[in-house]
């Protein structure tokens, strides 16, 4: 990339489990014949689950720098020095002419759209094209139609829901996805409440976030001035006056040292941008931890444990080994009241010699069993009051004992409700199991 282009940017923002990466994958899917897409993909958890879903929906590699991550934090607070430096790095080093940013879903997105106005910024490489909200049309009714707020704490956290309501008041373009969940009376009822909280804003209607690319891809859509008008922005861009100053001192210099290889010289920016808004984990009580096993679910008391998935569990992801399902790693996503497992690859433990090899290379420190392989199971949870040593303790319950650990031949006779093969003629979406409200 020429230092004269500005790529432009799309930020995808939106609660947790609305249906970002669904969306990125189909645009990556869709999308990629007009522009070159380059992806950064932040989450919450330690453990980048979407920047892996990605990947595999994707011919994009986290090796050529096509996907690049940022985990365990949000790049609205606590990663915004990572943020400019990750974009200043991609704008540096890789080939693209897109660039699309998927925020964890319990980013704030006026921070990071900030980002892309102040001409301190790294970001001032690139020129802010499309704020986008993800919003989950079934989660929304029942929130603020059946006012049933998501996650209300009684320890002075705000609820989730006023995070949703600020996604959806900051956004250019509202995706209001998952309306298979919701019927017709309901989603005008949930676009009423939109249009009362945002009006004006272009709503799009969506199943599986199969979005046209042309509504949320250079639509030259953001505006400055009418994003100056949210009282949140104009609090930060007061708030961030007191630095602008310096920054400005401080990123001149860095551009001035970009030599013609475009290679940089000293100057890392460390200064930490602190702002008047709370880090949102803390401002709404959220928590995440990772549930890590190298030994397989019961397929049985598995699925009986997901359904009676606790309400304290806002979103929880990851991938799943379950007895008599030995040859795929399966995918799991609960978002809301529906949890999803359906097929996502072969363990590479299953694959010829050479590919098992060039695997186990390229990753050093990834988890390898004797007998096993890379067979695991590796679950992010993220939620508000969640009991952590109970949800462990139950999910342990649901793996094998000693015992069936040795009776490996009879895994096969389980009653097994899980998917077991990929059926390449079908869409992944009707081979998944459904667990839970709306299947
Ligand atoms: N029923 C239904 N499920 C959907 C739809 N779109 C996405 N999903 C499912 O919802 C779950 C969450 O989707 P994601 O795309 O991972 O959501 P996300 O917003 O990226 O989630 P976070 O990054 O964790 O905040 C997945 O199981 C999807 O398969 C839809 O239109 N209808």
């Amino acid at each position: 990339m020429s230092f004269e282009d500005q790529p432009p940017v799309t930020v995808l923002s939106g609660g947790l489990g609305a249906g970002k990466t669904t969306l990125l994958n189909h645009l990556l899917t869709v999308g990629s014949e007009q522009y070159d897409i380059a992806v950064l993909v932040n989450d919450v958890g330690e453990v980048n689950v979407d920047a892996d879903l990605i990947e595999s929906g994707s011919d994009l590699s986290m090796d050529d720098g096509g996907v690049t991550e940022l985990s365990n934090g949000c790049i609205c607070c606590g990663l915004q020095n990572e943020l400019d430096q990750e974009l200043r790095r991609l704008a540096l080093d890789e080939e693209f002419d897109y660039l699309v940013i998927e925020a964890s879903g319990i980013s704030d997105p006026v921070p990071i759209a900030q980002r892309f106005v102040s001409p301190a910024r790294a970001s001032s490489l690139y020129e802010l094209d499309t704020t986008v909200t993800v919003v989950d049309a079934h989660q929304f009714h029942q929130t603020f139609v059946l006012d049933e707020p998501l996650n209300p704490t009684e320890d002075g956290a705000r609820p989730l829901s006023d995070l949703l309501a600020e996604q959806v008041e900051f956004c250019d373009v509202l995706v209001l996805n998952k309306c298979d969940l919701v019927s017709a009376e309901e989603r005008e009822e949930v676009e009423r409440v939109i249009r009362t909280f945002h009006p004006g804003v272009d709503i799009v209607r969506t199943t599986e976030s199969a979005v046209d690319p042309e509504r949320i891809l250079g639509t030259g859509r953001f505006d400055k001035d009418e994003a100056s008008n949210a009282a949140r922005w104009r609090q930060l861009i007061s708030s961030d006056h007191g630095d602008a100053t310096d920054d400005a001192l401080h990123e001149h210099n860095v551009e001035v040292e970009i030599d013609v290889h475009g290679h940089e010289h000293g100057h890392s920016d460390d200064h930490s941008h602190e702002h008047d808004h709370l880090h949102p984990p803390e401002e709404f009580g959220v928590e995440s931890f990772v549930y890590e096993r190298h030994r397989p679910f019961h397929p049985e008391r598995f699925h009986e444990w997901l359904c009676s998935f606790p309400n304290s569990v806002v979103r929880a992801k990851g991938h799943l080994w379950v007895a008599g399902r030995d040859r795929y790693a399966l995918d799991l996503s609960q978002a809301g009241t529906q949890t999803h497992v359906e097929v996502n690859g072969r363990w590479a433990v299953t694959l010829p010699d050479f590919q098992r090899e060039s695997y186990r290379e390229s990753g050093a420190d990834r988890h390898w069993d004797e007998k096993w392989g890379d067979r695991e199971t590796k679950l992010v949870f993220i939620g508000a009051g969640m009991d952590e040593s109970h949800l462990v303790e139950t999910l342990d319950e649901c793996l094998l004992s000693e015992t069936e650990m040795e009776l490996d031949d009879d895994w096969d006779t389980f009653e097994n409700p899980f998917p077991g093969t990929i059926e390449w003629s079908q869409p992944p979406m009707q081979q998944r199991l459904v667990v839970g409200e709306g299947q």
